[in-house]
């Protein structure tokens, strides 16, 4: 079936003019307000305008998680967090976060709850194993996974949190750790549209701009998508750099020529001039790179595509990762092109 799809970009609302600061506190009083004039409401209509109300859960407070919670929180959302390891948990706690000691004690306590988790395993764990958060939904509650996995893991997910009475949404986010802490992330959703109007307004906290994508998998499979085409430019890039040194150019200077052209990135303005440093901090860690290329080859693969480099570039990737670089940024991969360089010269 096709997809429906709908946009829902902010950039429109005049609190978008002020800087994050301002928007949050404007997006408060909006909440308050809304909260005076909706009492026997326990959730807005989102794109009606009536902020959300009631309590929000939040699992996985890694990279992404953390900033996207504490938007929450600084939102005047009341924000209930759980993390495997419970320290990642303490700065929130700090904001005014509650803590609950597991997935199902968060989803039992909050009327929606968002899971930011690292790969598919991960992702059904919390959601479908021992304590997990399926044990404390109910009808009545929400569940998003925004977790980037495989559409398959997503229905399976899916299935086991609407037989519990609750509804799902999927909805993985393109945007990495700094537009994570400005709010400024591209939700891609899909499944249960009541629940994606209801989350809305928190969606709106989180990020610029919200897509509604219809049936669950759709979500998963455009974040598969982006996410192939962002790890092939990031090896061309990497190849570039390197070339443009080997023959004598400053790839500094390459940097400075693309992003004035048509391929002008602001991935490649943002990572070239610590990559030219073999410096790589990491915003989104390579392993993680390295797994949506490998769910996008398989997703290639169930409808016969071929995608061949995409196929090259997730071989550079699993390179890096066995030179240690699992844990640092996916522009780390520039690493294993200068490995293999080295290795053809003995
Ligand atoms: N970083 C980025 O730029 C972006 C990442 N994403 C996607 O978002 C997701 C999260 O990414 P990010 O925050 O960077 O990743 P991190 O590695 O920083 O965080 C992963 C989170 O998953 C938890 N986790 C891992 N394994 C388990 C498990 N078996 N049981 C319970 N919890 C587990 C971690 O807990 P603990 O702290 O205990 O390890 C942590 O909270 C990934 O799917 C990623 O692909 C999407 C867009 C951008
Ligand atoms: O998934 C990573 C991103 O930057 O988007």
């Amino acid at each position: 079936m096709a997809a429906a799809a709908f946009l829902c970009a902010r950039a429109a609302a005049p609190a978008l003019l002020l800087p994050p600061s301002r928007r949050l506190h404007c997006r408060l009083l909006a909440s308050r307000a809304a909260a005076a004039a909706a009492l026997s409401s326990s959730s807005g209509e989102g794109d009606g305008g009536v902020e959300f109300q009631g309590k929000v859960g939040f699992l996985g407070l890694g990279i992404m998680g953390a900033p996207m919670a504490s938007n929450l929180i600084k939102a005047g959302c009341d924000v209930t967090v759980w993390n495997r390891t419970k320290s990642k948990c303490d700065p929130l706690l700090s904001l005014g976060a509650k803590y609950e000691p597991s997935p199902a004690e968060v989803a039992s306590s909050c009327d929606v709850t968002f899971a930011m988790l690292a790969d598919p395993q991960s992702a059904a764990e919390v959601a479908c194993g021992a304590d997990g958060a399926a044990e404390g939904l109910a009808p009545g509650k929400g569940y998003v996974d925004v977790s980037t996995v495989d559409g398959a893991t997503s229905k399976l997910i899916g299935e086991r949190i609407t037989s519990t009475g609750a509804s799902f949404l999927e909805a993985p986010v393109s945007g990495s750790k700094k537009p994570a802490e400005d709010g400024l992330l591209i939700f891609l959703t899909a499944g249960d549209e009541s629940l994606y109007k209801r989350v809305a307004p928190l969606l709106d906290v989180m990020g610029k701009s919200r897509f509604y994508l219809g049936d669950v998998g759709n979500g998963a499979a455009m974040k598969l998508v982006v996410n192939m085409v962002m790890g092939s430019m990031m090896v061309s890039f990497s190849e570039g750099l390197l070339l443009s040194e080997k023959v004598g150019l400053d790839p500094n200077t390459l940097v400075e020529v693309i992003s004035q052209g048509a391929i002008s990135a602001p991935m490649f303005s943002l990572k070239g001039p610590s990559m030219v440093k073999a410096a790589y901090p990491t915003a989104f860690p390579l392993k993680h790179q390295q797994k949506d290329l490998r769910l996008a080859l398989a997703l290639a693969e169930s409808v016969s595509q071929s995608i061949p480099t995409v196929a090259a570039a997730n071989e550079l990737y699993k390179a890096a990762k066995s030179l240690g670089l699992a844990d640092h940024d996916f522009s780390a991969v520039i690493e294993a092109l200068k490995a293999k360089a080295h290795s053809s010269l003995q």
